[in-house]
């Protein structure tokens, strides 16, 4: 398969060697150098695009590759808010795309503990719920994309808890995600319930990025051929 790389930063570079191994072929690799080399011509080369930038460019590249034609597979965080309108433009354009905040396999097993632990917990009100992500110092966004799909999941169980709030003190109705920048973790999460009895917490700890990279080839692999919206649910068949 021919692949397009949109950000050739620690992800894009980490993808390249995963998707190297798996016998694929890089055709384009874009990064803030030279983002002029992203044209519809360029991206004829590639049977697949996968963008990992960061969260103030992800929407603009996206909007590109649809219009592009070009099946994309979506990394990048922090840009969320904006998916109605890109997913518009894949309605218009019958695209593919597929879009995770975590590619990990693991984190997405995690994804589906998180919710049944928190079917399990919410009938017992002494337990209080959080969740905890580290990262390095060099990410942009917080919380995390993945914190916010595990409060996300948190909040279907627990509908009292009307939204999720980062790194202040939570009223009743607020869920709190505490965000820690240390040194060069790669992610970790961490659901917790805590009572004054005792504390249940699930934790996924990455130890590199090849979970993340292996996940977003698996993606690509998946959509190469396909028109629509799929999710990692689709890949893995959860
Ligand atoms: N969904 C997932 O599984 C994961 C998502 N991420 C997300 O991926 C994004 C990138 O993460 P890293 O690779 O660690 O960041 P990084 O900072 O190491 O790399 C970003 C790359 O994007 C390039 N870039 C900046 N502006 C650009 C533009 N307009 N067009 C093309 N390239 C541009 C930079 O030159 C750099 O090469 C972040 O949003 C992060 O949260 C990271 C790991 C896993
Ligand atoms: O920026 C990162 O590094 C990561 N970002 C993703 C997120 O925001 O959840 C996924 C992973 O945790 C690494």
């Amino acid at each position: 398969m021919k692949i397009a790389l949109i950000g050739y930063g620690k992800m894009g570079k980490a993808i390249e060697a995963i998707a190297l191994e798996r016998q694929h072929e890089i055709v384009l690799k874009i990064d803030a150098h030279n983002t002029d080399e992203l044209t519809a011509d360029n991206l004829k080369k590639a049977d697949v695009a996968i963008e990992f930038t960061g969260p103030h460019t992800a929407f603009d590249n996206l909007i590109k590759l649809i219009r592009f034609g070009v099946p994309v597979v979506s990394g990048s965080t922090g840009w969320l808010e904006r998916m109605p309108e890109l997913q518009q433009e894949i309605k218009a354009h019958n695209g593919s795309f597929l879009y995770a905040s975590n590619f990990s396999i693991g984190v997405n097993l995690f994804f589906e503990l998180n919710k049944k632990l928190a079917a399990l917990m919410h009938p017992h009100s002494d337990y209080k719920v959080s969740l905890e992500e580290i990262h390095h110092t060099e990410k942009r966004d917080a919380p995390s994309g993945t914190a916010i799909t595990l409060a996300e999941q948190v909040q279907e169980v627990y509908p009292e808890k009307k939204k999720w709030v980062n790194d202040v003190l939570p009223a009743a109705d607020e869920l709190l995600i505490v965000s820690k920048r240390i040194g060069t973790v790669p992610g970790t999460h961490t659901t917790t319930y805590s009572s004054e009895i005792d504390d249940i917490s699930i934790t996924h700890t990455a130890h590199n990025r090849k979970g993340f990279a292996l996940g977003a080839a698996l993606a690509a692999e998946y959509i190469k051929d396909k028109k629509g919206v799929f999710t990692m649910k689709d890949v893995l068949g959860l």
